[in-house]
């Protein structure tokens, strides 16, 4: 029977309208994480195919440029509507590729359909400023005007809501766009080309190329054309780009690697911080960049948070994620699966005592039991390292003041979460922990109506809230004279 997915399961890429393959006719293998098995192929594109996409986009951008605010409000509804009138295949297709559960697979498709719903409404409200003249004779304007073509280069953890956060943007701003998704996940990346093609968007609007990251990435970080990167991936990936683009000084969005504290007082609500805590550690199996990497856990409390979270841990229906009802998918590979056993194991080595899970799952494949670490020390890997995987350390802390310096000793900042039925806490916490966004007695924050995005190495710029659209913007300035005023 013919699968809901397989209508946007695009095996070619998509550039200047056209749906092609690559010159030299090279495919990538796109491989079910669940099963291991191939479920198909994508053109394995390079500069040549790059450049062309840029071309492409940047002949659509000259006219594109000149629509209505107004006009592209309307084709963003349209695509709201297109994705979540193809949510549930979306959502096959997106856990085909990447593994997580169905049921979040149709909330990442929902997600993308939100912040593309959101950026409708901020396209009309890219506003200037009339600004008092220090000239009798003269009017001062200040206006916003689209940056241009951008590239958008996204990681395979979030493949369908990472990219609503760059085109839903830059398409609501009057920019055009070439899109890379990640080789492990491309197929909901080029689905994004599908729908904006069918709602109409115009030929070029929006580009998808896969293939060879660093020849793609080359192209897109020197061409003159391209007047922005927006990336979602790796820190050592963001530095790179950076880097590359400094060359013709493109704008640069950077949303990149995360080491999450999750903080639990004495007087926080038990039942609460164990509900945030599994939710923010085990979504997407633990790989999203803002998943809790370290618990500390107030010593008066330390013992019963433990047994609960274990507990809640261990409960976790393991399996492939398009079966009714699991929760936990496979990791994205053997490579991540690798990385996971070796933290785990320098953490026994010192100290760490495992309270459930800790190693491969009965499944096997990648395939990783949810994991509880007790007794977790600042000599452990996990300190400094991104997990990027369904373990969780539990380290102890006695005061306020310890727990807060703990958190905040890593390069990253990206988000950060804490309980306390304090109020005076609450704000002196806030205050105090060095990261661009913070989740109070709350595990799960992301929402389009808020700025999304780290500080330190964890990136630069926001995407989402009514900042999101600030970065696909060029502020003009305009003194008028001769007015005879
Ligand atoms: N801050 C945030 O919002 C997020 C951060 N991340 C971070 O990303 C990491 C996991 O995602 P992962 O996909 O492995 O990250 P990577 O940085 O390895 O890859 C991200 C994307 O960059 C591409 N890429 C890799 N090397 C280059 C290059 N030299 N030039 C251009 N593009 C390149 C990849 O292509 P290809 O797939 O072909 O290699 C992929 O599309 C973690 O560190 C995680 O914290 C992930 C998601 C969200
Ligand atoms: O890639 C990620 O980790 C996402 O940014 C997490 S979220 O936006 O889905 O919360």
């Amino acid at each position: 029977m013919l699968q809901k997915y397989s209508q946007f399961m695009k095996e070619a890429n998509l550039i200047g309208g056209e749906w092609v393959q690559a010159d030299s006719g090279a495919t990538i293998d796109v491989i079910n994480p669940a099963t291991g098995l191939k479920i198909g192929i994508v053109p394995k594109s390079g500069r040549a195919e790059t450049k062309r996409a840029i071309e492409a986009a940047n002949q659509t951008f000259l006219s594109y440029r000149k629509t209505s605010a107004l006009e592209r409000s309307k084709l963003l509804r349209k695509l709201h509507d297109a994705i979540m009138d193809n949510q549930d295949s979306l959502a096959e297709l997106l856990t085909l590729e990447q593994g997580k559960s169905l049921a979040e697979a149709k909330g990442e498709v929902g997600a993308s359909a939100a912040y593309v719903l959101w950026f409708a409404e901020e396209a009309r409200r890219t506003y200037g400023d009339v600004v008092p003249s220090p000239w009798a004779d003269r009017r001062i304007l200040v206006t916003k005007e689209p940056t241009g073509v951008i590239a958008a280069i996204t990681p395979w953890n979030f493949p369908s809501s990472m990219l609503a956060r760059k085109i839903g943007p830059a398409l609501a701003a009057g920019c055009t766009a070439v899109v890379k998704p990640a080789s492990q996940t491309p197929y909901s990346g080029l689905a994004w080309g599908a729908l904006c093609e069918e709602v109409g968007f115009p030929k070029g609007a929006v580009n998808v190329v896969t293939g060879a990251a660093s020849e793609i990435g080359d192209e897109l970080c020197e061409h003159p054309l391209v007047k922005k990167i927006t990336f979602t991936g790796s820190t050592e990936v963001g530095k790179i780009l950076i880097a590359k683009a400094a060359s013709t000084v493109k704008k640069v969005s950077m949303e990149l690697g995360g080491n999450a504290p999750f903080l639990v007082f004495d007087d926080a609500n038990l039942e609460r911080a164990v509900e945030g805590a599994i939710a923010a550690k085990y979504r997407n199996s633990g790989q999203t960049c803002i998943c809790t990497n370290r618990f500390f856990v107030q010593a008066g409390i330390y013992d019963a948070f433990v047994e609960k979270f274990s507990a809640a841990a261990a409960k976790l229906k393991i399996g492939d994620g398009s079966e009714a009802g699991v929760q936990q998918g496979p990791l994205i590979d053997e490579k991540a699966v690798e990385k996971v056993e070796e933290l785990v194991a320098d953490a026994k080595e010192k100290g760490g005592t495992i309270v459930t899970g800790g190693k491969r799952h009965a499944l096997g494949g990648s395939f990783y039991e949810p994991t509880v670490i007790s007794n977790a020390s600042p000599v452990m890997r996990f300190m400094k390292e991104e997990i990027f995987g369904p373990v969780a350390p539990v380290f102890k802390f006695e005061s306020e003041e310890e727990a807060v310096d703990l958190a905040n000793d890593t390069e990253y900042g990206l988000a950060a979460y804490f309980y306390t039925g304090d109020l005076g806490r609450a704000f002196r916490v806030m205050e105090g922990l060095k990261y661009g966004m913070v989740g109070v007695n709350e595990g799960i924050i992301t929402t389009p109506e808020a700025p999304f995005g780290g500080m330190k190495e964890s990136g630069l710029g926001r995407e989402g809230g009514h900042q999101g659209i600030e970065d696909y913007l060029d502020t003009k300035y305009v003194s008028i004279g001769g007015l005879g005023l």
